[in-house]
C-alpha cells in the first residue's frame, strides 16, 4: 500500500514521543476518558485523535473502484477526489500529511537530525515494521519491530503484545499494516507476542475499520473491537489442546528399536496415523497411559503443538418444528421485476445500490431469498440485516427454510454460540447471515451482496463509539468489494430516497400488495372534536371499530401507543412540583407494577411517592399516558376480550417476544397492545384493524426528522392490517389530522411525503442535502461544562476559518435532555453540504484540544447524529 516511504511519518517507539499525546504519561492519554462503565455514552470518548498514517492506497480487489459521490448514503469522504473524479476507493482515507497544515507530532526531521549514513539505511531496509492501534488510549498508530521469527506469520488484522509507555505488562493491540524498512527503526520496540495465530480481519475488513475510524473519528482500536465481537476476541467456548506429532529428524528404525515396548508401540501408532493426536486419543487409540508418551515427549522424539479449539458442538440450529411451512410462491409482477434487477446488479459484479421501495406487504422478503438463491449457486453468500426487533422466528424460519446454511445473529446467543457462529461464518460454510446492524461486519469469505431490509429503521444506527450507522457502513463494504447493497423499505430514509433522484441508487418500486389486495383505509379521528373524545384515551370512532372488529369471528386488533409505564408525568396538582429524576431532570414515568417511578434515560427507580415530596400535599397524580394505562383501560372497554401487552417492559425475558406473537398468531389474543415493537414487519392475515392512540407523540420533537419519524411509525403500523383477504382497516388519532406527514401516512402515499419533506430539508440543508455533526460536551460541574464547551466552539470556528470551509456551527446549547446520568450536557451541532468539509472541521479542531484532568469533562463525536436528545 505504502509506497513512499521517506515520505512517511514516522512513529517512533512511544516512550521517546514527546508531545500531547505521550503515552509514558499513564494518565495523559485517559485524560478526557470518564467514566467507562457509566452506560451508553461510556467509553466514546475521545483523548488524543489518531495520527492516521496514509492509507491512501487503491483497493486491494482488481474490482474498479465504483464512484464515490453518493450523496450522505455513503459518501465515504474522500478527499482526494480531485486525483481521479471517477474512480474512487470508498475506503480511501486521506492522507493527513497532505492536509496538515500544522503537524501535531513530531516530524522525522525533529527527531533524526543527521540523516543515517547510507550503510545504515542498507541494513534499516531490511527491518519489518508493524502499524499498531489501541482501543484504550494512548490510541496510536504507533510503529513496532517485527521480531525476525514473526516476519513471516503477522499480518494486519491480528492482535499482538507490545510495550506501551511505562507499563510492565505489554498491552494488546491491533496490527493494522505491516511493511519492511523504516529510517527510525533503531528507536523502534519490539513486538512482544502474537496474539492471534490468524489475522481476526481480512484485509477488505482492515479496511473499513480505518475508513471508519477516518469517517466517524472514533480511534480504529474501537472500531476494531466493534467489528469483532467480545466472545471471539475471548475465545469463548473454547479449549486449548495439545497435540503430538513424531519427531521425524530425529527418527529411524534404529532409534525405534532401541525405545521400550511401549514407547515403540506408541510412537509407530502415531507415524502410522499420519495426523497430529491429543494425549487422550492416543491413550485411547494406541490403549496406553500416559507415561510411555512422557517418556517420548522428555526424549524430544515427539513435537507438542498447542492449538485452540471450540469445545461444544454446533449450538442447536432452530428448532422448524413449529408447524409452519415455506411456501415457494409463484412471484407477482412487481416481485419478479425487481428480482430481475436485483440479479442483473449481481451479475454486473459492480458495486451498484438499489432501493426497493415496497409497499406494506408487496413481499419484499420474497424478493430477497430469491435474490440470495441466485448469488449462492456461485458459492457467493449474503448478509441480511434487519431491526433487532425483525429477528422473530418468523423472519429466522424464512430463511432457515429455504437455505442449508445460515447464521442467525441475534442478541440472546451465548458468548460461546456467537463465537461458534463467527467461525462457522469466517470458515465459508455459511450462505446467508441474518442479523441486526453489528452483522454487516460478518467476516463471510465470499460475500456476494448486502441486504438492509426496513432500512430506515432507527436501530442501524450505534448510539456508542464507534457511532456508525450500518446502511452508511454496507455501503462502503458492499462498494469496496463490488458488489450490490439492496436496501427495502416501505417507508425509505430520506437519504436513500435522495440517492435514488440523484443516480446514486435505482429505484426499484413495488407499489401493489401481493394479491393485489387493497391498502387499507385509515381514517384519522380528529381529538380536538368534543364528540368524538371520551374521558379515555380512546375515542369513540375507534372504540366502536374496536367493538365491530371483535365480533367479527376470528378478528384481531392491533393498537399503538409509543409511550411505556403507565403515567408519564408525576405532577401534584397543589404546588404544581414534577417528580423528577435527580441524575437526568426528566420527568419519571410512574409503572404499576410494584408501584416505582423510573426514570426512561437511566434506569432510575424509586417507590411512587403517595404524596407530593416538595409540599407534602396528599393527592399526587399521573399524568400522561403509557401502554400499562392503556391496558387498563381497553381491560374496562372490552372485558371479553384477550389482551397481550408488548413493550420493552413486558419483553424482557428471553423467548418472551416470540410467546406473546405466536399466542396472536393462534387466536389467543384479540387485542394485542404495544410501542412501536408492534408496528414492524408482522404479517397476521387476521388483524382486521389498526388504532394509533396518539399519532402525534413523535411530531413535536426537536429534531428536523420528526415529520419522517412519524409518517414512518403511522404508514408501517397501518401496514399490519389487510395483509389477508379480509380486508383491513386503520383508525389514526390526532391532534393535527392537517399535518403533512399524518396526511400523507393516511393515503399511503410516500412520494407525496418525501416531496414536501424534502422542501423542508433544503431550506436548511439538512441532511440529505447536507451533513451533520454533533458533539456533546459532559461534565459533572455546569458551568465548567460550558466553558469546555465554548472553547472547543472557538477551535471549531478557527478551524473552520483556516481551512476556508463553509461549515455552520451552532450552540453549544443544552440538548432536551441537559442532564443525564449526573453529568450536565451541552451540545454544538455542525453542518455543511460537504460531509468532509465538517469530518475535518471536527478533526483539526480537536487534533490539539485537550481538556485539563481537574476539570472532568469529557466529549463525545456523533458524525450523522439520528437523534438531537
Ligand atoms: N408471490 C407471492 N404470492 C403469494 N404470497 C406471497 C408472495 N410473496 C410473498 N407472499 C406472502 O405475502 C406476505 C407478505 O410478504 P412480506 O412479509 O415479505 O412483505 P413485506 O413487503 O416485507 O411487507 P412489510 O414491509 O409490511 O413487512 C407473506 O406472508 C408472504 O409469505
Ligand atoms: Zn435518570
Amino acid at each position: 500500500m505504502l509506497t513512499d516511504q521517506s515520505s512517511l511519518p514516522i512513529h517512533p517507539c512511544p516512550t521517546h514521543m514527546p508531545g500531547p499525546s505521550r503515552p509514558n504519561d499513564r494518565n495523559s492519554g485517559d485524560r478526557n476518558s470518564g467514566d467507562r462503565n457509566s452506560g451508553d455514552e461510556a467509553g466514546d470518548v475521545r483523548s488524543d485523535l489518531d495520527n492516521l498514517a496514509p492509507w491512501d492506497g487503491p483497493a486491494d480487489s482488481d474490482q474498479p473502484a465504483p464512484p464515490l459521490d453518493f450523496q450522505s448514503l455513503g459518501k465515504a469522504d474522500a478527499d482526494d477526489r480531485s486525483d481521479s473524479s471517477d474512480d474512487v476507493d470508498p475506503l480511501a482515507v486521506p492522507d493527513p500529511e497532505k492536509q496538515k497544515a500544522v503537524a501535531s507530532g513530531p516530524s522525522q526531521g525533529e527527531l533524526f537530525e543527521t540523516a543515517p549514513p547510507p550503510w545504515e539505511l542498507a541494513v534499516q531496509d531490511d527491518i519489518a515494521t508493524a502499524k499498531v492501534v489501541f482501543s484504550e488510549a494512548p490510541h496510536g498508530p504507533y510503529d513496532y519491530r517485527i521480531p525476525d521469527d514473526m516476519r513471516d506469520v503477522l499480518e494486519a488484522g491480528m492482535r499482538v503484545r507490545v510495550p506501551l509507555g511505562r507499563r510492565r505488562q505489554p498491552t494488546t493491540g491491533w496490527c493494522v499494516e505491516t511493511k519492511m524498512g523504516s529510517a527510525a527503526s533503531r528507536t523502534l520496540k519490539d513486538i512482544a507476542e502474537l496474539v492471534d495465530q490468524d489475522p481476526l480481519c481480512d484485509p477488505p475488513l482492515v479496511r473499513l475499520v480505518l475508513w471508519m475510524s477516518h469517517y466517524y473519528q472514533a480511534p480504529a482500536g474501537q472500531v476494531f473491537d466493534a467489528l469483532i465481537p467480545s466472545s471471539v476476541r475471548s475465545g469463548a467456548g473454547t479449549r486449548e489442546r495439545t497435540y503430538f506429532t513424531p519427531n521425524t529428524s530425529l527418527i529411524d528404525d534404529a532409534v525405534i528399536e532401541g525405545l521400550p515396548k511401549k514407547q515403540q508401540a506408541v510412537l509407530r501408532f502415531l507415524i502410522a496415523a499420519a495426523r497430529p493426536m491429543t494425549s487422550s486419543q492416543l491413550m485411547v487409540e494406541a490403549a496406553c497411559t500416559s507415561g510411555p508418551i512422557k517418556s517420548l515427549e522428555k526424549k524430544n522424539l515427539v513435537r507438542l503443538e498447542t492449538r485452540r479449539e471450540m469445545a461444544t458442538a454446533a449450538p442447536m440450529r432452530w428448532n422448524l418444528g413449529d408447524g409452519e411451512v415455506e411456501k415457494s410462491h409463484s412471484l407477482t409482477d412487481d416481485q419478479s421485476n425487481a428480482l430481475q434487477r436485483i440479479v442483473a446488479a449481481v451479475d454486473s459484479e459492480k458495486g451498484k445500490t438499489l432501493l426497493l421501495h415496497g409497499v406494506t406487504g408487496s413481499g419484499k422478503t420474497e424478493v430477497y431469498i430469491r435474490a440470495i438463491e441466485h448469488l449462492v449457486k456461485f458459492g457467493r453468500s449474503a448478509i441480511v440485516l434487519v431491526p433487532e426487533i425483525s429477528l422473530t422466528p418468523q423472519t429466522r424460519g424464512r430463511f432457515e427454510r429455504r437455505f442449508n446454511s445460515v447464521a442467525v445473529l441475534h442478541s440472546q446467543m451465548t458468548p460461546a454460540e456467537r463465537h461458534f457462529q463467527w467461525q462457522r461464518i469466517r470458515t465459508g460454510d455459511v450462505q446467508v447471515v441474518v442479523g441486526p446492524r453489528s452483522a454487516v461486519f460478518a467476516p463471510l469469505p465470499h460475500l456476494g451482496m448486502i441486504i438492509l431490509d426496513e432500512e430506515h429503521d432507527g436501530s442501524f444506527k450505534q448510539d456508542t463509539t464507534p457511532r456508525y450507522h450500518a446502511r452508511k457502513v454496507a455501503h462502503a463494504r458492499a462498494m469496496s468489494l463490488g458488489v450490490p447493497l439492496v436496501l427495502g423499505s416501505a417507508t425509505p430514509s430520506m437519504e436513500s430516497w435522495h440517492a435514488c433522484t440523484t443516480g446514486h441508487a435505482e429505484l426499484v418500486p413495488m407499489p401493489s400488495r401481493v394479491g393485489n389486495r387493497p391498502m387499507p383505509d385509515v381514517q384519522l379521528v380528529d381529538l380536538r372534536v368534543r364528540d368524538d373524545r371520551t374521558s379515555g384515551s380512546i375515542s369513540r370512532p375507534l372504540h366502536r371499530a374496536v367493538e365491530e372488529t371483535l365480533r367479527d369471528p376470528g378478528g384481531q386488533v392491533i393498537l399503538l401507543l409509543n409511550r411505556r409505564g403507565f403515567a408519564t408525568t408525576i405532577q401534584c396538582p397543589s404546588c404544581g412540583h414534577v417528580v423528577a429524576c435527580p441524575d437526568c431532570d426528566m420527568p419519571l414515568t410512574h409503572h404499576r407494577d410494584g408501584g416505582k417511578a423510573v426514570c426512561h434515560y437511566c434506569d432510575y427507580t424509586i417507590a411512587t411517592p403517595p404524596w407530593c415530596p416538595a409540599c407534602r400535599f396528599d393527592g399526587i397524580r399521573y399524568g400522561g399516558l403509557g401502554t400499562q394505562r392503556l391496558e387498563v383501560e381497553v381491560k374496562a372497554r372490552f372485558p371479553d376480550a384477550r389482551i397481550a401487552r408488548m413493550d420493552s417492559d413486558t419483553m424482557k425475558r428471553p423467548g418472551s417476544h416470540q410467546r406473546v406473537l405466536s399466542a396472536f398468531r393462534s387466536g389467543e389474543v384479540d387485542i394485542l397492545l404495544g410501542t412501536q415493537m408492534i408496528a414492524k414487519g408482522l404479517d397476521f392475515p387476521n388483524v382486521l384493524l389498526v388504532g394509533v392512540i396518539n399519532a402525534d407523540g413523535a411530531l413535536h420533537f426537536p429534531d428536523f426528522r420528526a415529520s419522517e419519524r412519524t409518517f414512518q411509525l403511522v404508514t408501517q403500523v397501518a401496514g399490519r392490517t389487510g395483509r389477508g383477504d379480509r380486508g383491513g382497516r386503520v383508525v389514526v388519532q390526532t391532534f393535527t389530522p392537517e399535518h403533512p406527514a399524518i396526511q400523507a401516512a393516511s393515503r399511503h402515499d410516500y412520494e407525496q411525503f418525501a416531496t414536501e419533506e424534502m422542501v423542508n430539508r433544503r431550506k436548511f440543508n439538512y441532511p440529505p442535502l447536507g451533513s451533520v455533526g454533533r458533539i456533546i460536551i459532559r461534565g459533572a460541574v455546569e458551568d465548567v461544562t460550558e466553558a469546555t464547551a465554548e472553547s472547543l466552539l472557538g477551535r471549531l470556528e478557527a478551524a473552520r476559518n483556516q481551512l476556508g470551509h463553509e461549515v455552520r456551527i451552532l450552540g453549544p446549547a443544552p440538548p432536551p435532555i441537559s442532564k443525564l446520568r449526573g453529568k450536565y450536557r451541552f451540545h454544538i451541532l455542525l453542518q455543511s453540504v460537504e460531509a468532509s468539509h465538517l469530518g475535518d472541521t471536527i478533526r483539526r479542531a480537536v487534533e490539539t484540544f485537550t481538556i485539563p484532568e481537574k476539570d472532568d469533562v469529557q466529549y463525545v463525536i456523533d458524525i450523522d447524529p439520528m437523534d438531537m436528545l
